[in-house]
């Protein structure tokens, strides 16, 4: 899968394809639905399977303290794109100026002469363009004039409600796995780089994977019975503290994962360090405490496994 980045990179190769436009937060089923129209559309045509994504994310750039939680990082974004067989993903950066691009400019510049668009596929709902005055009307008004054809998804519906990354994030605030599993069609998770915790972890004898989450808000905050696979592992239970450990004095959000039935052997030695890891989150257990000494910590954090541990036996 091609990565373009930024309108000012497109050239004439990239040119000619079925496109989309989103932010695909999550590609959850209602994504997947019309991916697969596209996918199947460009196949058919011979030409390249598109998505237009925006970077930011549109309502991270007008209200960045009350936009949410993103579902997933750019990179898993661009991972769970190229899996379902998109061609290539053209990043927008959206800034001022591209947002003060009004509706016929947005179709003409980006579309038609950056991407050479022949066949455009979008949700009933959807609209663009400076005030948001592009809608799906008008952008089949524009494809007669520019000669592209534009057609909607019908809305993909989970348990009699439209799937979206809204009710992801829904599902998951009620510490309903299971919806959310089902609306993504995977389990929720989050990736990173195993870095260096503070190593305090050790000290309590309950050593701690730490992940770096960089950028990435995390929609879940608490205490979690987890799986982790990547590197050595396939699907290793944890217990999982995603918070700022204020026992600690900690600040920064951080994901850390104690993982059950794994020697100490490789974990807070060498061995795991700069490891990809995918947490896929199973169970809410409680939320994130300051505790008034480290000795109640540990005595909570073995709660908490013993909590896990229960909750995997009644698993399986
Ligand atoms: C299952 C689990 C539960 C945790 N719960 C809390 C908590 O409620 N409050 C808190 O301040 N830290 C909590 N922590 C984080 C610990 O403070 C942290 O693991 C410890 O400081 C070790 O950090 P280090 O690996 O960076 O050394 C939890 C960690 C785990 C793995
Ligand atoms: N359930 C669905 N069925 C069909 N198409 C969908 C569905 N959900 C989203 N789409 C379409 O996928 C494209 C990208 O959608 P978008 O990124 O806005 O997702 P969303 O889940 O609706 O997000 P949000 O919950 O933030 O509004 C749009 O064209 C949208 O209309």
């Amino acid at each position: 899968m091609r990565l373009i980045r930024g309108i000012h990179n497109l050239r004439d190769r990239h040119r000619g394809c079925v496109a989309t436009i989103g932010n695909f937060d999550g590609v959850h089923q209602g994504h997947q639905k019309i991916l697969d129209q596209v996918i199947a559309e460009a196949r058919r045509r011979g030409s390249k399977a598109t998505v237009m994504l925006f970077e930011p994310q549109p309502q991270e750039f007008f209200a960045p303290d009350q936009a949410p939680a993103r579902l997933m990082s750019l990179r898993d974004k661009l991972i769970a794109l190229r899996e379902a067989g998109v061609d290539q993903v053209l990043c927008v950066r959206f800034d001022d100026r591209f947002r003060s691009l009004s509706a016929d400019a947005f179709v003409r510049s980006l579309l038609v002469e950056g991407l050479g668009i022949e066949y455009l596929v979008v949700g009933d709902d959807f609209r663009f363009g400076c005030g948001r005055d592009g809608d799906f009307t008008y952008l089949q008004q524009a494809g007669e004039q520019y000669g592209f054809a534009v057609t909607d998804t019908a809305t993909c519906e989970i348990e009699g409600e439209r799937v979206s990354s809204t009710r992801v994030r829904a599902a998951l605030a009620d510490g309903n796995f299971a919806l959310a599993e089902t609306l993504l069609g995977r389990p929720f998770s989050i990736s990173g780089r195993v870095r260096h915790g503070d190593k305090i972890g050790r000290t309590l004898n309950l050593p701690t994977v730490n992940l770096a989450l960089k950028r990435l808000r995390s929609p879940l905050h608490g205490i979690f019975a987890v799986t982790v696979s990547g590197g050595k592992f396939q699907e290793q239970s944890g217990a999982a503290n995603m918070g700022t450990r204020p026992t600690v004095n900690g600040t920064e959000n951080r994901l850390e994962v104690h993982l059950l039935d794994y020697s100490d052997a490789g974990v807070g030695k060498d061995s795991l360090y700069g490891e990809h890891l995918t947490v896929a989150f199973r169970h809410y257990v409680r939320a994130e405490e300051k505790f008034a000494d480290l000795d109640q910590l540990k005595t909570a954090i073995w709660q908490d496994v013993e909590a896990v541990r229960a909750y995997f036996e009644k698993r399986t």
